[in-house]
């Protein structure tokens, strides 16, 4: 293997100079092969509440200037081990749903054949279904770890089955997923009725709520998270909304009673030795972040993906 081209020298260039690529990463057209791709997706046309999640891949991206490059957690140096690339965003139509995600679908789909393995910053959650028809090609119907507050197996709104609220319903539906591995972690806050919980777990999900996370623990969580997926190729998918709004302020439908930013990167790094992959952190609004809150956390949770994967290519 070619050594990696790694980010620029921090010792030479400041960080508050230079490229504005994810950890001021090379671009991907600037490395001869790329094993982990950073790939923006500015959009956020299928939400319910608040828009804005459309700039939040600009926004992890410059919030993750003041990453550095080894991993104490994780005794991983991603940038090194492997080559890390920052792909651009994928752009897609704001003003029709079904051609977006087609197109996201497709991009996906070309970055993924090249043998790199896409961290996608959102956008909104409607993403996560053609990232993971993208990624079912490749892998077949895949395990799926999903951090949010919400389900988001709802069926539709308004009539729009392509939304934020109802990517995994789809998912489901499409059987690009692995109905005897899916979970939810962080859940909570008001629904719509019982029977959500009901149609979810009819649809195959487990649970793990912010108050089992807050009862049980990260040491139990993780040995469940890991139960669940054992050896199978998985997938993780962030709503940054997991955090409480507190950890994350910055997001389209806040709810009470959230994550720190540390549980959650605890659990993440509780899942080394695992098969992730690919993964995206989503729905970072950064209209109603305050101080970086919600992009520093994105971005420093891209780093714990990144080097996740990283550690899966270690011979
Ligand atoms: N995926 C996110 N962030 N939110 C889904 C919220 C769906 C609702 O408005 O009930
Ligand atoms: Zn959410
Ligand atoms: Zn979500």
């Amino acid at each position: 293997m070619t050594t990696p081209r790694g980010p620029v020298d921090s010792s030479r260039i400041p960080r508050f100079a230079g490229p504005a690529t994810f950890a001021r990463l090379p671009r991907l057209d600037e490395v001869e092969q790329c094993d982990i791709a950073v790939v923006g997706v500015p959009f956020d046309s299928g939400v319910s509440y608040r828009p804005g999640a459309r700039f939040g891949p600009s926004a992890v991206r410059e919030a993750s200037r003041l990453l550095r490059p080894y991993h104490p957690g994780l005794d991983v140096s991603p940038f090194a081990e492997t080559q890390v690339a920052d792909a651009g965003d994928i752009a897609c139509n704001p003003f029709d749903i079904n051609e977006a995600v087609e197109t996201i679908e497709h991009a996906a789909g070309e970055l993924i054949a090249t043998g790199a393995r896409p961290v996608t910053i959102g956008g909104d959650h409607t993403i996560a279904l053609p990232l993971l028809r993208a990624l079912s090609r490749e892998h077949g119907p895949i395990a799926v770890l999903h951090f949010d507050a919400h389900l988001d197996t709802w069926d539709t709104y308004f009539g729009a089955e392509y939304t934020h609220g109802t990517p995994f319903r789809r998912a489901v539906e499409e059987g690009i997923v692995d109905t005897e591995a899916l979970s939810h972690v962080g859940t909570r806050g008001p629904l719509y009725g019982k029977k959500d919980l009901e149609e979810d777990r009819r649809l195959g999900f487990g649970i793990i709520t912010s108050s089992d996370v807050m009862r049980r623990g990260v040491d139990e969580t993780v040995d469940a998270l890991r139960q669940r997926v054992g050896d199978r190729p998985f997938y993780v998918s962030i709503d940054i909304d997991v955090l409480d709004p507190a950890h994350a302020p910055g997001t389209g439908t806040p709810e009470a009673g959230g994550l720190t930013s540390r549980e959650l990167l605890e659990i993440l790094r509780g899942l080394a030795g695992t098969r992730l992959v690919g993964a995206d952190v989503v729905e970072v609004a950064p209209a109603y972040d305050h101080a970086e809150i919600t992009s520093v956390a994105a971005s420093h949770v891209a780093y714990d993906l990144i080097s996740l994967l990283a550690l899966t290519q270690r011979p």
